[in-house]
């Protein structure tokens, strides 16, 4: 189980050190026109979950959201404060 500051780090460390077999730094490398199709795609899937499926699929579905939202953040500089300061 990890927080969504936790998650951030890690991806940060990813696009950081670039390992080898990173998802993050396939989707990172991908550029920010496939970046977007991704969060589109997983925010659909959310709407469909909350609409049609249990609690738990819909909890994936929103992690999945959350882990695509920060791939744009990174891949574009952002700081978790820069969005904070929003909130
Ligand atoms: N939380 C996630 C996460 N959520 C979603 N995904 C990616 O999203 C994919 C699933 O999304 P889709 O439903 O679009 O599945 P898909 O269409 O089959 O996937 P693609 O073919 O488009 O990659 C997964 O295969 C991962 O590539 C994630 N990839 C990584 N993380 C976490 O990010 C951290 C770093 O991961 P790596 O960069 O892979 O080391 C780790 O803690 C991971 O748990």
């Amino acid at each position: 189980m990890k927080t969504f500051d936790e998650l951030f780090a890690e991806l940060q460390e990813r696009a950081r050190t670039r390992p080898e077999g990173s998802s993050t730094v396939a989707a990172l490398d991908a550029g920010v026109h496939a970046q977007g199709k991704k969060v589109i795609e997983e925010a659909g899937e959310v709407w469909i979950a909350a609409e049609h499926e249990s609690d738990e699929q819909l909890a994936e579905e929103i992690s999945q959201l959350l882990y695509r939202l920060q791939v744009v953040m990174i891949g574009r500089g952002l700081t978790l404060e820069d969005v904070y300061r929003y909130l």
